[in-house]
């Protein structure tokens, strides 16, 4: 089962110089989808106990669109470890002559990747 967000991130997003996006942003995202994956496997939202790998792999700006997909990838007794991507799909214009243009990505780029574990209730 895997699980996907896509949203644009918007000017509130924004936290550093030249409109860059907190990478703290993109792990809120991951919470989101693995809050869904628990639902849809165990039917509670669960808690997120560890991230063990966060990696950011290119930049973040206001205006882009991102998707988040998430998988579980190990059921333990109370734990499930998961994995955890976003990507960028829709890149905003980094031109203040053109604010508004915007470009579909061919390839979607991969800005983040993480893996973690979450804890639900036993059964
Ligand atoms: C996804 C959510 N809907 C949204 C969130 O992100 S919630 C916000 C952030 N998280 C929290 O606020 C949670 C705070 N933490 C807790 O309340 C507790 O730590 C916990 C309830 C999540 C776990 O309690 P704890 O007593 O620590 O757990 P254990 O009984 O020791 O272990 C339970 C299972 O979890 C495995 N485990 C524990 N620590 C780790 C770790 N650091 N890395 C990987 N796995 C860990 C442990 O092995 C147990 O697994 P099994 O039950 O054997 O499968």
């Amino acid at each position: 089962m895997e699980v996907k967000i896509r949203l644009r991130m918007s000017q509130a997003d924004a936290h550093y110089g030249g409109d860059l996006v907190d990478g703290a942003r993109m792990l809120a995202l991951f919470g989101d989808v693995a809050t869904e994956l628990l639902i849809r496997n165990d039917g509670d939202e669960g808690l997120f106990v560890a991230y063990d790998e966060v990696v950011f792999t290119g930049p973040v700006y206001a205006g882009d669109y991102i998707e988040a997909v998430g998988r579980i990838t190990k059921v333990g007794n109370t734990s499930r470890k998961m994995s955890f991507e976003a990507y960028k799909v829709i890149e905003a214009s980094r031109d203040p002559e053109c604010p508004y243009k915007a470009f579909v990505l061919e390839e979607p780029k991969l800005v983040t990747k993480a893996s973690g574990t979450c804890v639900v209730p036993p059964r």
